[in-house]
């Protein structure tokens, strides 16, 4: 790194050009696709798991920026860019449903996560809700809805792991330790739409902070049907999410 003003996203303040919102996606791929669907866009850094572009919306900044998969680097990105000014976080990412009337395709907006992560505790105890801002979900339900998609709105199983954390049995060893076995069929019964990796991390670390954050996924496998993603629905289910995060973005700096 040449310069930069935090330690591990490669950005200094000025790279930011005052921008208060950023994007987040956990691929790194998905940064240069959601920043193009603005105008202006160009890359500021890239370093580990973390790619970093800017673009305008309605004549304002938005930074997108990877976290990664997984609580640890979403913490370091939250942080960084917190640090250099941005105080709302939008994640789109992709995820595995868990209820039988929720399929492949389908749009996701999480209003709270189940805090299975190891990294929101660094932040606040597990008595405090991992809860989304509401400004941020009323924007990316509203933007679905003008998109046209089958959307879902709920809780979200937000899991360190993508294979036990998430009652995977197509694995290596094919085991899963007492404290996942039965899990998913326990949330599924509480009515929790999904699982993916960084919603807990996120939503923890924004409410905790006065910072805003907001989530929306496209799903990728029901996992009542099978435990693998469907790499086939990839695309068509990522542009339909980041689509809606670019829109519930502009719908959040014109409302
Ligand atoms: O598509 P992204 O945003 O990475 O999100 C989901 O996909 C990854 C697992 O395959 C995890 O990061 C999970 O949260
Ligand atoms: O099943 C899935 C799909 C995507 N991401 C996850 O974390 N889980």
């Amino acid at each position: 790194m040449e310069r930069s003003d935090v330690f591990h996203l490669g950005l200094t303040f000025s790279d930011l050009a005052g921008a208060t919102l950023a994007i987040v996606p956990g691929d790194p791929q998905r940064v240069e696709k959601i920043a193009r669907l603005m105008t202006n866009p160009v890359h500021l850094a890239t370093h580990r798991e973390f790619t970093t572009w800017r673009a305008e919306l309605e004549g304002k900044s938005v930074v997108v920026c990877s976290t990664g998969i997984g609580g640890p680097s979403t913490s370091i990105a939250v942080e960084e860019l917190s640090q250099l000014g941005i105080r709302t976080f939008l994640r789109v990412g992709t995820t595995g449903a868990i209820q039988n009337a929720i399929n492949v395709g389908d749009v996701l907006v999480t209003t709270a996560a189940v805090r299975l992560d190891g990294a929101s505790q660094h932040f606040a105890p597990l008595a405090f809700p991992a809860v989304a801002d509401f400004a941020c979900t009323t924007a990316l339900v509203q933007a679905a809805k003008q998109r046209g998609a089958r959307l879902h709105v709920g809780v979200t199983a937000s899991s360190d792991t993508f294979y036990p954390g998430q009652e995977r049995y197509d694995t290596y060893s094919g085991g899963v330790v007492r404290q996942f076995k039965g899990s998913l069929q326990e949330w599924q019964g509480m009515g929790v739409m999904n699982y993916e990796m960084e919603s807990a991390t996120l939503l923890t670390m924004c409410a905790t902070q006065g910072l805003r954050a907001g989530m929306v996924a496209g799903v990728i496998v029901n996992r009542l049907q099978q435990e693998t993603p469907d790499v086939a629905a990839l695309q068509q289910t990522e542009s339909d999410a980041v689509t809606i995060v670019v829109e519930a973005s502009r719908l959040l700096f014109t409302v």
